[in-house]
């Protein structure tokens, strides 16, 4: 039964819906893959009582949609067993009420027909039962921005009044955590830094939240998601190659074929195929956890700072501040690395050199993609050449990264800041104890840049 369908039903539905939980629905279409989220709250979110949290988590099979680009009618198609699930964990009665979004990160990013593929995946969502509110591709300052509203939320860090707090633990003690989030095509880095003002605008965020004001660095490296990163990697090395490699970065007797066109097929490797005399890569392992470290380095370019400081590649990145939460993603090579979700200098080198033996003994992981395991050795090691030559996080450091899969239910990604956003449910102001009539308090988000459209 819909809400929408006759007085007497749409006023029962008005007074039972102050007692129905109420739902969100967020798509986070990644460059590898995408994952779709249910959130829920208490209906009554005008006293701020409740918490906003996570209730679903469906994984969509296949590629990320800007895999689709060849046929982009499957991009849709592949969202398709996700959003039935939506159906079953949303209450009917709720479906026409729940808001739909789809965010797209890197992976849309670098593709020029990005256009399609969104086109394709919103007749599938139009098509849901739900109340669709528009699929975009989110800009990386955006990604940055709502990863660290959302581990923040969830830490209780905004001192949200009626917060549950129960990961007291892991609230930050200095005020706000900053957010590490290690994507496929992009990696984000945001945080409050201590020195003021923040040199570069497009790196400035300006909120207000809860009635506080914070001013917030942040920047997104396109192509610096690790399965980028590898390509700008690959093609370096290439340069100096006659089409054979032999790569430290992977373990030994591990061979592959590719394709020199498909390792040029998107923006982040500029111009250099047709100086190449060959046409296939052909790569074989020598797995050194050294000479690895050293191959990586070159893609972080440091000769040049018109800054104060920098990170790479000329970007501006202010020093270190307080504690940081790694996102998601950068979790699932972790977790199989170390074992651990707790990182620490000496435990994080030895279990780098690890990775070379672990890869010998398949048998070891027999629940990961193929994929994936060959690619640990690099994978591991280039989060730590990132962390530690990219971004500065030094040995003592170290302490301060936390690597976080969930926080109570919700996994630490953008997807949740995102949806408060979009749902207004963080107000600029503190709330009054007494609810108020009208929600015309919540929410004013001030960002200083111009090219982050909320
Ligand atoms: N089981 C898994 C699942 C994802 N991943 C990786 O996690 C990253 C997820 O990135 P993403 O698809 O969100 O990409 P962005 O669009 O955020 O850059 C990819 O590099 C995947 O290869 C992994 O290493 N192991
Ligand atoms: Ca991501």
């Amino acid at each position: 039964m819909g809400c929408t369908r006759g007085l007497l039903t749409r006023c029962l539905c008005g007074i039972t819906g102050l007692f129905y939980p109420q739902y969100g629905i967020v798509l986070d279409a990644g460059s590898s893959h995408t994952n779709l989220y249910v959130y829920e709250w208490p209906a009554e979110k005008e006293n701020d009582t409740g918490v906003v949290h996570q209730v679903e988590v469906c994984k969509v099979e296949g590629l990320g949609i800007s895999g689709y680009s060849q046929d982009t009618e499957k991009a849709g198609l592949s969202l398709q067993r996700c959003m039935k699930r939506a159906q079953e964990v949303v209450p009917e009665h709720q479906h026409r009420e729940t808001p739909v979004y789809l965010g797209a990160t890197a992976g849309m990013r670098l593709l020029s027909i990005a256009d399609r593929v969104l086109s394709a995946v919103e007749k599938t969502l139009r098509s849901s039962p739900f109340n669709f509110q528009g699929a975009r591709v989110i800009s990386g300052q955006e990604e940055g921005a709502y990863g660290w509203i959302t581990i923040n939320y969830l830490l209780g860090n905004f001192k949200q009044p009626g917060w549950l707090n129960f990961l007291p633990h892991l609230r930050s003690s200095r005020g706000t955590s900053g957010a590490l989030d290690l994507g496929g095509a992009s990696t984000q880095i945001t945080f409050v830094p201590d020195q003021e003002p923040i040199e570069s605008q497009e790196n400035s965020l300006h909120f207000r939240l809860y009635g506080k004001n914070y001013k917030v660095y942040t920047h997104s490296f396109l192509c610096y998601g690790k399965d980028q990163a590898l390509r700008l990697k690959l093609a370096s090395d290439l340069q100096a190659s006659n089409g054979s490699l032999l790569d430290p970065c992977f373990h030994p007797g591990y061979l592959r074929i590719m394709n020199i066109s498909d390792l040029y097929t998107n923006p982040c490797i500029a111009n250099g195929e047709q100086q190449l005399p060959f046409t296939q890569l052909h790569l074989q392992g020598n797995g050194d956890y050294q000479r690895c470290r050293m191959t990586i380095q070159k893609i972080f370019n440091t000769s040049h700072c018109p800054y104060s400081s920098c990170s790479f590649n000329g970007i501006f990145l202010p020093p270190l501040q307080g504690e940081f939460g790694v996102s998601l993603d950068a979790r699932y090579t972790w977790r199989e690395v170390s074992g651990a979700s707790q990182a620490c200098d000496n435990h994080v080198e030895q279990q780098a050199s690890k990775v070379f033996v672990l890869l010998q003994v398949k048998a070891e992981f027999p629940k990961i993609k193929e994929k994936y395991l060959s690619e640990y050795c690099f994978s591991g090691t280039y989060i730590l050449s990132l962390l530690e030559n990219g971004y500065g996080f030094t040995m003592e450091k170290w302490q301060s990264i936390q690597f976080l899969g969930k926080i109570g239910s919700s996994d630490a990604g953008w997807t949740l800041g995102y949806m408060l956003n979009l749902t207004n449910m963080i107000p600029a102001e503190k709330p009054p104890t007494r609810p108020l009539s009208h929600a015309s308090y919540y929410f004013l988000l001030v960002l200083s840049s111009s090219s982050l459209s909320l």
